[in-house]
């Protein structure tokens, strides 16, 4: 028995030494945690102990896990699925919810069979498709902060924390409106419900206001925050928040009735007009896209239905749960970030007015930000990302026994990805030898992926990496070079963020429409988190309170 439950380390891997029989290394990690309520910079802390960014760490005793946080490993082992597949750890929390999505696919035949169907509707054609419903519904939120500017009154003359107000709950009915918009179509106009609200009845408090949630936007919030991350038992989690009457079974049913009638709904219409035009026609969420697909290839295999209404309902139920938070979040650090950097607005600013001359005279487009034109701004969001490190950890698992920097890993071992640490990592954080690597002057599609990798390094290791300096993604030439580090926050390989492009324009669309029209003045101390204490950690890295006091250009000195 002793032996059974004496800890297992991996020969060769870096580990801590104090760790006790039975516990593992989880009492200092609770200790920690006791502390500072967080997990994930303890795994940072202890990096610094094991230069080369990776080592092993167990929770209890028996099988140890594996933490890396070397950048080039993380790339590595996320572009060889499925020898690392997709932790249980990690798919087990989505299967009970939502078996025929993404999330609790591994990567076999019917992940790929949905990718075909699936994957084409984020390029770059349907995504400018899709941009003109988000920015209306991003110039929604900008009506409502006006009419909370007026509500508090001229930003002059008044104690500091006047004028000022909380956002996020803005920012999450922003990000909800826009996802289900996109995903299928029907947005939940909550943003369009709260400035009715707040316009009848004003403020609710010194500097609070009103929200209002629709019932399907109350529906899919309960929803997509119902996962049982914390828990061990994913499943019997889930039978309980299924039970009759619990508002979450509530929420569910409907957010399945509202998606199985719109995949039926858009299934009779994609058929009753002719193939030619179908995938011309249905261009107005990404479900009519899907369908479109579908359709398409239907016509060509001669096969009916090529994805079950529960599979596609699934699948765009994963859209709401993974286009939601993450993007919240983002715009959420996108926000704070830019208020403490009041020389970076100014600098956006005046390259947007004159990159952008036109937006004077009409709304934002989709090719505004795809051109090439606004480099800072593509900076910024590069910055954001990497800063706020939103998907800080994803898991993996070896199928197979591993050799991993010349130590044998055994199969099944769970790998800890820190990808948010990615963005911070130095040269000190990877085994690979850069030094013997030359960094060529050739274009970037002909070097090979060892020089690429070097390369990456492009900017230096000036101790400042955990600050937020955009001008780090800016070459010598003034160009936006997206590939001066290595950091990763849409992960890496086949299962990386399928919604990375539609991320960054949303971000990339907010942060030119915000900067455009507000410069967000600085705040007192007690609302500007200057220690940066004010975070949540759980499946995503998410602000908690994120103030603004916004001020029109014309009432700035700029
Ligand atoms: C800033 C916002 C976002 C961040 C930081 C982010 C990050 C990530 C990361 C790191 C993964 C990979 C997880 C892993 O492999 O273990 C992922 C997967 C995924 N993301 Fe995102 N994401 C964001 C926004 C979105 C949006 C807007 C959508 C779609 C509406 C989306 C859809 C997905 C899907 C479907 C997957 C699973 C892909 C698969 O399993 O094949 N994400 N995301």
């Amino acid at each position: 028995l002793y032996r059974r439950l004496a800890i297992k380390r991996i020969p060769g891997i870096p580990h801590l030494e104090s760790t006790e029989w039975l516990f593992g290394d989880l009492r200092p990690m609770l200790k920690y945690y006791k502390r500072t309520k967080r997990f994930h910079p303890y795994y940072a802390e202890l990096s610094e102990k094991f230069p080369g960014g990776f080592y092993q760490f167990n929770f209890v005793a028996w099988e140890p896990t594996l933490v890396v946080c070397d950048p080039f490993l993380i790339e590595d082992i996320m572009k060889k699925d499925p020898l690392f597949r997709r932790s249980d750890s990690f798919v087990n929390v989505f299967i009970p919810i939502i078996p025929g999505g993404s999330f609790s696919l591994q990567t076999n035949a019917t992940w790929r069979h949905h990718r075909r169907i699936i994957g084409p509707v984020m390029s770059p054609k349907n995504l400018k498709h899709l941009s003109p419903g988000m920015v209306r519904t991003a110039e929604k939120l900008f009506i409502l902060w006006e009419m909370k500017r007026q509500m508090l009154g001229e930003p002059t003359a008044r104690p500091v924390e006047e004028g000022c107000f909380e956002i996020m709950p803005d920012i999450s009915l922003l990000a909800s409106d826009i996802i289900s918009k996109v995903a299928f179509g029907k947005g939940y106009h909550q943003l369009e419900s709260t400035i009715a609200v707040v316009k009848s009845k004003g403020k609710s408090g010194v500097n609070e206001f009103p929200i209002e949630r629709s019932q399907l936007g109350w529906a899919s919030s309960l929803y997509v925050n119902s996962l049982p991350i914390e828990s061990n038992f994913p499943r019997f989690s889930y039978f309980l928040k299924r039970l009759p009457f619990t508002s979450f079974s509530k929420a569910e049913r409907l957010i399945h009735k509202v998606l199985n009638q719109a995949i039926i709904e858009g299934r009779q219409t994609i058929r009753s007009v002719a193939s030619s035009v179908a995938s011309e026609r249905n261009q107005g969420c990404l479900l009519d896209m899907v369908l479109a697909k579908e359709y398409e290839f239907e016509q060509e295999q001669g096969k009916k239905a090529m994805m079950t209404v529960e599979e596609i309902r699934d699948e765009m139920a994963t859209l709401l749960f993974a286009g939601d938070e993450s993007v919240s979040s983002s715009i959420g650090w996108a926000i704070r970030f830019l208020t403490q950097n009041p020389h970076i607005q100014r600098k956006l600013h005046k390259d947007i007015k004159d990159a952008l001359p036109e937006l004077e005279e009409r709304e934002a487009q989709y090719e505004d930000i795809n051109s090439g034109k606004a480099p800072y701004l593509d900076a910024i969001v590069q910055e954001v990302l990497r800063v706020a490190k939103t998907t800080m950890t994803t898991a993996r698992t070896n199928s197979e026994e591993t050799v991993i920097y010349g130590q044998v890993v055994p199969k099944n071992t769970e790998i800890l990805l820190m990808l948010g640490m990615a963005g911070e990592a130095t040269k000190s954080n990877t085994l690979i030898d850069l030094d013997t690597l030359t960094d060529t002057e050739v274009d970037d599609e002909e070097k090979s992926s060892t020089s690429k990798k070097n390369s990456r390094f492009r900017w230096s290791d000036d101790g400042n990496l955990a600050s937020f300096v955009p001008e780090r993604w800016i070459d010598s030439n003034g160009k936006f070079d997206p590939n001066a580090g290595p950091s990763m926050p849409f992960g890496a390989g086949p299962r990386a963020c399928f919604g990375q492009k539609l991320a960054v324009l949303e971000l990339k669309m907010f942060i030119l429409m915000l900067s455009h029209r507000y410069f967000l003045d600085s705040l007192p101390d007690s609302l500007s988190d200057p220690q940066d204490l004010m975070w949540k950690e759980a499946v995503l890295r998410r602000p908690l309170e994120i103030w603004i006091r916004p001020r029109l250009w014309s009432e700035v000195d700029i």
